[in-house]
């Protein structure tokens, strides 16, 4: 098969931008991937140096063979006719308007979750991308693991019937409370509700994915949406961001009658649980974290002498070089080639489920966003 080259636009330098355009440059063919190639053709910042200096931190410079521009502006990004392909890295409350002045100027998108500060967002961006006939995607980079394909194809396959409970938690300590000196301060994208702050816009999306692929794409759910979704958030005192978030979602519409039963939290560390998801005739525990994790155990139930045993438990490992967020964008480069203007793996529905429950959930907890920062509502 031929081999494409997809030439990327990559919009602001923080902390996720620097890991992905790091893990662009992985070779594909020490992947055994050979159908496409991945190039960074251009790097967009607020400041011209923090772009060049991106570019020298991701090991592209002007000594490289690569002519990799540096702009002091996302639109001379999105301008730039050598650039097929954006990402967006701005903290969630950006990602509206930077996808949609891309879109605009008839570029393909990969926008960081969450996708939108809003389902509303979402919904514009969607209607915006057909209009211009361009591809659109979430970086929702944990659904295109090999583990998460794997834990599907088990899931799915019917060996342990359908599944009954899931349990997830994503926490991360941000070390809010830390007066002396505070580890992060309020300004900080975690603690600023200017930015979206709090677990349920940054973590949230990761327990999700899992009660999405377990849950909602399950083939006896038949892709219905939850009939139910109860959320509780206990918000910090410091700027008023869920510190504490926990939703639950039911699937009792199709042929499945399943709960997800997901948290996280900005203020204490995971639980050391990972994903439990229990079905009728076994269960799987996915390794932390739940962003990349390595590893999960299948454990099937069976009859031992008349009574209810393990019969067999069988434990799966993924090694990834780097951190594994190009698989995300070979799926962008072969849907880009294709002519797709959206996956059929993290497909616009699935984002915009996402942005449902989580308006929900702020709904219930009573976590609204400061006036004006939802640019549709
Ligand atoms: N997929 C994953 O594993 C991860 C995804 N994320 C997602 O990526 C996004 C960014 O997170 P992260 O990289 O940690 O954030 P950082 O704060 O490290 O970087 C954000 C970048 O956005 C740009 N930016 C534009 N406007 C602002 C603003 N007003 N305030 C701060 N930065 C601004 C800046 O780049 P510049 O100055 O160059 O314009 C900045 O460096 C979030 O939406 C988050 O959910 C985050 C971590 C991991
Ligand atoms: O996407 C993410 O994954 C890892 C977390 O630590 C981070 O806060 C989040 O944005």
């Amino acid at each position: 098969m031929a081999n494409t080259t997809l030439r990327w636009g990559i919009i602001s330098t923080g902390g996720i931008a620097e890991a992905f355009a790091k893990d662009l440059l992985v070779d594909p063919k020490t992947r055994d991937v050979h159908d496409i190639t991945h190039k960074i053709t251009a790097v967009g910042s607020r400041s011209v140096d923090s772009a060049q200096s991106f570019i020298h931190r991701i090991g592209l410079g002007p000594s490289d063979k690569e002519d990799v521009k540096a702009y002091g502006s996302y639109a001379e990004v999105y301008a730039d006719h050598n650039v097929d392909v954006i990402y967006i890295g701005t903290p969630h409350t950006f990602h509206y308007e930077n996808a949609l002045d891309a879109i605009k100027a008839k570029k393909h998108v990969l926008c960081e979750k969450p996708v939108t500060t809003n389902a509303a967002e979402l919904r514009a961006l969607i209607a915006a991308a057909k209009e211009n006939n361009v591809f659109f995607m979430e970086a929702l980079w944990t659904r295109f693991h090999p583990l998460a394909l794997e834990f599907k194809k088990i899931s799915e396959s019917g060996a342990l019937g359908n599944p009954i409970v899931l349990h997830a938690d994503l926490s991360g300590d941000f070390d809010i409370h830390n007066d002396a000196p505070r580890d992060i301060p309020t300004s900080h994208r975690i603690l600023d509700p200017k930015l979206g702050g709090g677990a349920i816009l940054d973590l949230g999306p990761y327990p999700l994915i899992w009660a999405i692929i377990a849950l909602f794409e399950h083939p006896s759910n038949k892709l219905t949406k939850p009939t139910s979704i109860t959320g509780s958030i206990l918000k910090t005192p410091i700027t008023g961001v869920d510190a504490n978030t926990n939703f639950t979602l039911n699937f009792s519409e199709a042929d499945l009658s399943a709960q997800a039963v997901l948290s996280c939290s900005i203020n204490t560390n995971n639980t050391g649980n990972g994903v439990a998801i229990r079905y009728e005739k076994g269960s799987i525990r996915i390794a932390e974290p739940l962003y990349r994790p390595q590893s999960f155990t299948v454990t099937y139930l069976g009859k031992v002498n008349g009574k209810n045993a393990v019969v067999k438990e069988e434990k799966r490992f993924f090694e990834y070089i780097e951190r594994g967020l190009y698989f995300q964008a070979d799926e962008v480069a072969r849907c880009i080639r294709d002519g797709k203007i959206e996956s059929d793996v993290w497909t616009h529905q699935k984002s915009l489920l996402e942005m449902e429950i989580f308006d929900e959930v702020r709904r219930q907890g009573g976590y609204a966003l400061p006036p004006g920062v939802e640019k549709v509502v």
